[in-house]
């Protein structure tokens, strides 16, 4: 991690949304920084926005569903450089509960995968500690 700039973090928020043991991961786009990474969805917080209402705002234009910024709980957080040498700050949110159906909307594929899965993904760097995390994350 090479860090150009340490003032001005780029905020992103991120949702781990259980189901069966499994988390839901997307896959990045074609054309979008880490293209065919797998990642939570979720992205960047704009400024003077609470950041579990921006994962909220998030979550619905790139999965369709709707959330109450009330039920995601913050499980961590991690940094790192953007491709540029800003710092990247994520916040991962658990998400209790949502309505709807996710869909793709933004993502080339979801899935819901299991820890173990997780580990074998190729991820943006910032995600690993958290993947780490979650696999030591108590259900309920
Ligand atoms: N959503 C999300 N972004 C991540 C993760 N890990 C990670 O390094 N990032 C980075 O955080 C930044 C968030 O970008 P984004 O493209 O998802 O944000 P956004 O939805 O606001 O994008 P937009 O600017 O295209 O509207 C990107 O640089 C992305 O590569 C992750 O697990 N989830």
């Amino acid at each position: 991690m090479t860090l150009n700039d340490w003032s001005t973090p780029l905020l992103v928020v991120a949702g781990a949304l259980p189901r069966d043991d499994r988390w839901l991961m997307q896959r990045r786009p074609e054309g979008k920084a880490h293209a065919g990474l797998w990642e939570f969805p979720g992205g960047k917080v704009d400024p003077g926005e609470w950041p579990a209402a921006a994962l909220a705002r998030e979550l619905a234009e790139e999965l369709d569903i709707a959330v109450d910024p009330v039920d995601c709980t913050p499980l961590g957080f991690a940094t790192d450089a953007t491709a540029t040498g800003r710092p990247l700050l994520m916040l991962l949110y658990r998400v209790a509960r949502w309505r709807g159906e996710p869909r793709p909307l933004a993502a080339s594929a979801l899935a819901w995968e299991t820890p173990a899965d997780l580990a074998r993904r190729a991820m943006p760097p910032v995600d690993r500690p958290l993947v780490a995390m979650l696999a030591r994350d108590a259900w309920g």
